[in-house]
């Protein structure tokens, strides 16, 4: 049996409950376990102070100068103490809700801190504290995977290494070897093991390296491939009229831009050819990707074809069908929305009028891939936030129609630096402008301690009828302090907002429940919104006129633009709040960046110059398309090469039937039919 098919109930020490959390965080098979890589690695050097970063996280040795203090606010404790290190300087240290550690932290004591440095207030806030003074002077790389509320890092750090014990000699190539011979690459063994367990960071550099290579080359090949199957493929030549644009423009609320213009009919042209269409629509936050993809969807109906439209998440797929009832109704299309949640009379019903084909257009989630879907006629796929669906689904939804058109939606515009180098020629069409009519969102850097000038006007636009997000950073496993800021926000925000209705959200919660507040905020019934990240990418919501984040030194360039773009979507003047600590240069030059331009492709060209090559060991910050290992900005090098090698790969006849690929044909799921091998 193959480690996909091995349950991770088959790993010691796996009941229904870890069963249970695990598949929450996507984790089904051994293979999963072996696969689920740290986001991050925690450098547990132990360095001198003259090396900390401020806003850093940093590990060190010292004595307890002094007595520890305790206040209280509310129920919550906060505990200091002052350190003396290396011997000679003393720094603050705070401790969050851990006042029973006060008995202990007594003058002279040794003991090992690692926490986040604060230089301005010369201050550690301790995220883990030990008084074992044997402990070795460096601890070296700790993997911090993502976590939730039932099964922390270190939990799954251990099962992990459980897994690898017993099953690493498993792990089989998927590359050809003359690939690892030209290349020098480790085996895949060798770098799931280092990802997990790495001796060094160069130990990590190579591991990342193997994996990215084979990520993106896996990525490439179905990328070429689609581009072959469009070719070589009969593709039908769709009868759409020549006026399918104006006739679409007709029934919407506000003209189209230049930009969607240009997309809809390069669409038009793709339908109207004898290829399939395989065509990218890559925009700017809130440059209207969705209509363009609505227009996909009409032109294939005008055609006599159905048209499905795939979205990541429920939230989405519900707003993309009511714009498509709303938009496409008019002219008597017939739109259903199947998702997950749909009741199974309504499910039925929903079935059958696919089958027989009365719906003209389905919107949905996953939901759309099960088997018992089928068309009567399907001609056009649209799938939004492509890098969200696996290879294997987009094909799943494929294969439900004869040389259906494909249109992918991507909501983040890649630098057109790189463009070339993940997309290589493919059909791209960009929406690089925004609708007319928007005011520009207006963006404020304040310090910390500006934080009322922030709430007064988070005040003012919930007094006009407004809505307004409040964004703090993720939270970590470890990073107790985290989750203390964000409830503290919240605190803070419903007392200072006392009268509206401030609703909070963040990762730690179950999807029902998270979908739950969106959907509150989304229909009105809550003002302000407390989050971490977990805002939807891609929610519309024209009422919310303020995004406030709170330590936006800590977010990533793509990030802070992905979050402001969740506000000016309407006619209301929008804002956006960035509260923050600017304590290192890049960051600083992060937030000019924000004041500067809204334009997302230059935003994305900016981030590319910031981020050294580094920056791997930090939060990961890009809002681009993520690969599980490999990341577009540092790793485009790699890519280029995986494209050229995929390209070589397919134009090979042996690429189809050498034993050499077999395991890469299958890794790719590259289906062998005749229309791709035909000549
Ligand atoms: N040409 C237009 N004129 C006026 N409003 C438009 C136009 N095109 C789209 N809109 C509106 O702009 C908003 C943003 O559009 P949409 O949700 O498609 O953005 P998007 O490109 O998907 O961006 P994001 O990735 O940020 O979600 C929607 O409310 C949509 O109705």
């Amino acid at each position: 049996m193959n480690l996909k098919q091995q349950s991770v109930r088959d790993l010691p020490g796996v009941g229904p409950a870890k069963e249970h959390a695990l598949a929450a965080l996507g984790i089904h098979s051994i293979h999963d376990v072996l696969h689920y890589f740290p986001f991050r690695y925690e450098d547990r050097q132990i360095r001198p102070l003259v090396e900390w970063e401020d806003g850093s996280r940093v590990t060190v040795r010292a004595v307890v100068s002094g007595n520890a203090v305790v206040r209280w606010r509310g129920s919550k404790s906060i505990l200091s103490a002052r350190l003396r290190v290396d011997g000679q300087h003393l720094v603050l240290c705070t401790w969050f809700s851990q006042h029973y550690l006060k008995s202990r932290l007594t003058d002279g004591r040794l003991l090992v801190v690692t926490g986040r440095w604060d230089a301005k207030a010369q201050r550690i806030v301790a995220v883990e504290t030990s008084f074992d003074v044997s402990e070795p002077r460096s601890k070296g790389l700790l993997p911090v995977y993502r976590a939730n509320k039932e099964l922390g890092s270190r939990q799954i750090h251990q099962l992990i290494g459980k897994a690898l014990d017993l099953h690493a000699d498993q792990l089989l190539d998927v590359l050809p070897y003359t690939l690892v011979q030209k290349y020098r690459l480790w085996s895949h063994r060798d770098a799931v093991i280092a990802m997990h367990r790495p001796r060094s960071a160069e130990d990590l550099r190579q591991a990342r390296r193997r994996l990215a290579f084979e990520e993106f080359l896996l990525f490439q090949i179905q990328l070429h491939w689609f581009r072959m199957h469009r070719k070589d493929s009969t593709g039908v030549a769709r009868h759409v009229p020549d006026d399918a644009v104006e006739r679409f423009a007709s029934l919407l609320p506000a003209p189209l831009t230049d930009a969607q213009k240009r997309a809809c009919l390069d669409i038009l042209r793709d339908l109207q050819g004898d290829r399939a269409m395989a065509r990218l629509i890559q925009g700017d936050v809130g440059s209207g990707k969705t209509w363009v993809a609505l227009f996909a969807c009409y032109a294939a109906h005008l055609a006599g074809c159905q048209a499905a439209l795939m979205a990541p998440t429920e939230i989405l797929a519900e707003q993309h069908a009511r714009e498509a009832e709303r938009v496409l109704g008019r002219d008597g299309v017939f739109v259903r929305l199947l998702t997950g949640s749909v009741g199974s009379k309504a499910r039925r019903e929903i079935l059958e009028g696919l089958a027989s084909g009365t719906i003209d257009v389905v919107v949905g989630t996953h939901a759309l891939l099960t088997e018992d879907v089928t068309f009567c006629n399907l001609g056009l796929i649209a799938t939004d936030e492509q890098h969200r669906f696996g290879v294997s689904q987009r094909s799943a939804l494929r294969s439900k129609g004869t040389s259906p058109d494909v249109l992918m939606l991507s909501a983040t515009p890649i630098p057109r630096t790189l463009a070339l180098a993940v997309y290589g020629d493919m059909d791209v069409s960009s929406l690089d402008e925004l609708p007319k009519g928007r005011q520009p969102i207006q963006t404020i850097a304040l310090s910390m301690s500006q934080e009322a000038e922030a709430i007064r006007l988070i005040r003012r636009e919930l007094s006009a009828g407004r809505q307004a997000y409040i964004v703090t950073p993720a939270i970590e496993q470890s990073e107790a302090a985290d989750f203390t800021a964000l409830l503290d926000v919240f605190d803070k925000l419903r007392e200072e907002l006392a009268g509206f209705r401030v609703g909070l959200l963040h990762g730690k919660m179950v999807v029902d429940e998270k979908e739950g507040v969106m959907r509150a905020f989304r229909d009105g019934e809550i003002d302000a919104l407390v989050a971490t990240t977990v805002i939807e990418v891609g929610i519309d919501v024209k009422n919310a006129t303020v995004m406030a984040i709170y330590n936006a030194e800590r977010f990533g360039l793509a990030q802070l633009h992905q979050l402001r773009g969740r506000v000016g979507r309407g006619s209301y003047k929008s804002y956006c709040i960035l509260l923050s600590e600017a304590n290192n240069e890049t960051a600083q030059a992060r937030i000019q960046t924000m004041l500067d331009t809204q334009d997302g492709f230059r935003i994305a060209e900016r981030d590319l110059e910031l981020r050294g090559p580094g920056e791997f060991l930090g939060v990961r910050q890009s809002g681009l398309p993520q690969f599980a290992v490999g990341d577009l900005i540092q790793d485009h090098r790699i890519m280029s090469v995986a494209r050229d090698e995929a390209a070589q790969l397919l134009a090979s006849d042996s690429f189809w039937y050498s034993p050499a690929t077999e395991a890469l044909r299958e890794a790719v799921q590259v289906p062998i039919d005749e229309t791709v091998y035909r000549d």
